[in-house]
């Protein structure tokens, strides 16, 4: 990946003379979805606005496509840039479709009149994000997520060659959730668009993005892939002493190294699943699984029985009941 569109390079964010992150120096790439993690205020929305030029940086580099972003006019930045954020915006009395054509004005003026390629950008935009249903409805009146999608409407609308977004599946369902993922790396292989979002749904994104941007708790900028912050123990630092990276499946779950821990036996023909969902149950009681020298041994008898020593149990509910007692 060469295409450079966004880059930072020393870049310090922050507010009048107090610095949040400092020491930047990371690229974003065409066709690449980047996401941006880190605790809760260690400066996210701060990068991302001042990337966007919506917050002046404090010192440092912005270059998009190559051109200080200092240098490019409004509107060369709205043609070539769009940020979606989670602040409510005043929307006074704007129709969805309204709000997704808004999108348009870096390409028609803010008073101009939309002609045809304008409605069928509008178009296109609501129904690649679901939204089309949304288009006559008063945004005032739409549920977080519903206006969500037309935020995301409006900047698709925007044709932007960089698209930032703040935290966009904050208030989504989680088909909705799989959904944006799924039409952001659509629009990043398919269309070359360079994509960052920050997100605190962390495993999905681990799943999905190109790559990582984690802000430490020593707030330095670290990029890689997924698979390479996970590995490097990153994601792990990340966290509080209340909670633990596992590296093996890629989930956050809280600590469990002083577990007691738990083996679990099936017949040959048990199902993945049952085995699965079983060792999520048996971690849920508190155990750790372990293959080797564990402190009890749960047996899956068949769909619905659990023999744990000699009790044996019917359902999950009384497993899980009886593993807790027993720790
Ligand atoms: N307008 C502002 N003036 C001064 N400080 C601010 C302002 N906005 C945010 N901050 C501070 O800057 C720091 C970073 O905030 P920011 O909103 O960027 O964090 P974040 O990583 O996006 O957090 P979250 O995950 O909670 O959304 C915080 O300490 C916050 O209090």
């Amino acid at each position: 990946m060469s295409d450079v569109r966004l880059g930072a390079t020393d870049l310090t964010v922050g507010y009048r003379r107090r610095a949040v992150l400092s020491n930047i120096n990371v690229n974003l790439h065409a066709g690449e979805l980047a996401c941006l993690i880190g605790a809760n205020g260690i400066g996210k929305s701060t990068l991302m606005r001042t990337l966007a030029r919506a917050q002046p940086r404090l010192t440092g580099r912005i270059e998009l496509r190559g051109r200080p972003i200092t240098d490019l006019s409004p509107r060369e930045l709205a043609g070539e840039l769009a940020i979606v954020l989670t602040d409510r915006v005043a929307v006074g009395q704007l129709h969805g479709y309204d709000l997704v054509a808004l999108g348009r004005a870096p390409h028609t003026g803010w008073f101009g009149r939309l002609d045809d390629t304008d409605r069928r950008v509008i178009e296109q935009a609501l129904d690649t994000t679901n939204a089309g249903h949304l288009a006559h409805r008063p945004v005032s009146e739409l549920s977080d997520g519903e206006r969500q999608r037309l935020m995301i409407a409006r900047a698709l609308a925007q044709q932007p060659s960089v698209l930032l977004l703040d935290e966009p599946t904050a208030f989504l369902d989680v088909a909705a959730r799989l959904e944006l993922i799924k039409l952001l790396l659509s629009l990043t292989d398919e269309h070359g668009l360079a994509v960052l979002m920050s997100t605190h749904d962390v495993e999905h994104m681990l799943r999905h993005a190109d790559s990582v941007w984690l802000v430490t708790p020593e707030r330095e900028l670290i990029s890689g892939a997924p698979e390479e912050i996970g590995l490097a123990g990153h994601l792990r630092r990340m966290l509080n002493d209340a909670a633990a990276f596992d590296p093996r499946t890629g989930t956050f779950t809280w600590d469990t190294r002083h577990s007691a821990t738990a083996c679990i036996t099936a017949p040959q023909d048990c199902s993945a699943d049952l085995l699965s969902w079983t060792a999520r149950a048996v971690e849920r009681a508190g155990y750790r699984i372990s293959e080797h020298h564990a402190d009890i041994t749960v047996e899956v008898r068949s769909p619905g029985r659990w023999l744990v020593g000699s009790h044996e149990l019917d359902s999950v509910a009384t497993l899980v009941a009886y593993l807790r007692n027993g720790r």
